[in-house]
């Protein structure tokens, strides 16, 4: 049963990042008492206590976890980095040190951003379900390697004493993302978004950033002694899967940008993208290379991927609040900025 959470005291590791200040804006709206513990300070508001630490670090943490009702874990490298001792150091062993922080100090509840990759490993996934899907057995890069790791530590840490949850969100989209929009955009520019990987047919979950929060608000709400949530991962997603190449086209066309139009073979681009891969981990001594094209992104581009998340309408009465269409809206008018329109460009200039 959700509990009314006014006044309650809560902590957002991560909660100077894109998933974070939108998770920070809707507990303040719902009447929480909200302290941000982050790496970096990337805004301000003085209805928020900032703690301002690594959370590998257990003297940075327990200030900020003193008298805290729940924990909301957000807070990890870059997904799209390669950066493999980053990685472990903070989604595996800083997981662990805020388990154990927690625990020490009294904290209760935790509430983890883990991610639905957890289960993908390149191939085709159709309305996953949590509970027929393992963790990937070869999973494609050391960040999905790690939020594997993550995740199992967080759940396998739920007791009667210490009340856990893992979040498991696709493809999170909306203002205030420094990846998505502003990465296609980026290639856009580039050139590098003419090319459709595959038939353009393959289906994928993104899911709205409204949507990933209240997920995240309904976990922490229902996360008590004897719910059937605990120790539980839940996928959350928009529950309207879309073609990739149909998401991305609206997105870039809505920041004037032309579509994607010219077919390439998925096969030949996954095989490019692990020898790029292979021959950037060959000269990583001698020179850094991020080769744009990674077998994740192929992957994730060119299959279908796409979760069910009735699991969490049935133990905690979870559905989008926000459809597509208006997660879309919303994103393309707060991206205006990084748009193709003449007019824009002009603006710019003057
Ligand atoms: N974006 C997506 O599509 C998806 C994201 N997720 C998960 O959602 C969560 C939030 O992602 P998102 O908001 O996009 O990520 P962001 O990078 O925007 O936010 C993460 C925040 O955590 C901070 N951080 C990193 N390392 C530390 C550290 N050692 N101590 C304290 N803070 C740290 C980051 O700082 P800095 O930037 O300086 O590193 C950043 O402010 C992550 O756990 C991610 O794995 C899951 C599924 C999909
Ligand atoms: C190849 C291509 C056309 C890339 C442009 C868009 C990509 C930058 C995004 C499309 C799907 C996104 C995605 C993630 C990062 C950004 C994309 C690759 C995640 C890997 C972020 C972290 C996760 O937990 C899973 C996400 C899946 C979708």
């Amino acid at each position: 049963m959700a509990a009314s959470m006014k006044g309650r005291k809560c902590l957002v590791i991560g909660g100077c990042g894109f998933l974070g200040q939108h998770l920070c804006e809707a507990l303040l709206e719902k009447g929480w008492s909200v302290q941000v513990f982050d790496i970096r300070s990337t805004f301000e508001d003085s209805r928020i206590k900032f703690f301002i630490g690594d959370l590998c670090k257990k003297e940075d943490l327990k200030p900020a976890l003193e008298g805290v009702y729940c924990v909301f874990h957000c807070a990890s490298p870059a997904p799209l980095s390669n950066n493999k001792t980053l990685f472990y150091k903070v989604n595996y062993e800083g997981t662990k040190n805020i388990i154990k922080t927690c625990q020490e100090v009294g904290v209760k509840r935790l509430v983890l951003t883990s991610s639905a990759s957890v289960v993908y490993e390149g191939k085709g996934i159709r309305n996953g379900k949590e509970e027929e899907l393992p963790y990937a057995s070869k999973p494609l890069d050391y960040y999905t390697e790690t939020k594997i790791l993550q995740e199992k530590a967080v759940l396998a840490a739920n007791s009667d004493d210490f009340y856990t949850v893992a979040i498991r969100p696709h493809g999170i989209f909306g203002p205030k993302d420094l990846q998505l929009v502003p990465i296609a955009v980026d290639m856009a520019k580039k050139g590098k978004m003419k090319y459709i990987i595959g038939d353009g047919k393959n289906v994928v979950d993104f899911t709205y950033v409204g949507n990933v929060v209240h997920g995240h608000i309904l976990a922490a709400e229902n996360l008590n002694l004897g719910s059937p949530i605990c120790g539980k991962a839940y996928h959350i997603t928009n529950a309207e899967p879309i073609f990739f190449w149909t998401f991305m086209t609206r997105l870039l066309t809505g920041l004037d940008y032309p579509a994607p139009r010219i077919h390439l073979p998925y096969t030949l681009l996954y095989i490019l993208a692990v020898i790029m891969q292979f021959v950037a981990w060959l000269l990583s001594p001698f020179i850094t290379i991020t080769p744009s094209l990674t077998p994740m992104k192929v992957a994730l581009a060119g299959t279908d991927h796409f979760y069910s998340s009735e699991r969490a309408k049935q133990d905690m009465g979870y559905k989008p609040i926000y459809t597509l269409d208006q997660g879309l809206k919303l994103t393309i008018e707060s991206y205006r900025h990084l748009g193709n329109n003449i007019i824009t460009k002009v603006i710019k200039i003057t």
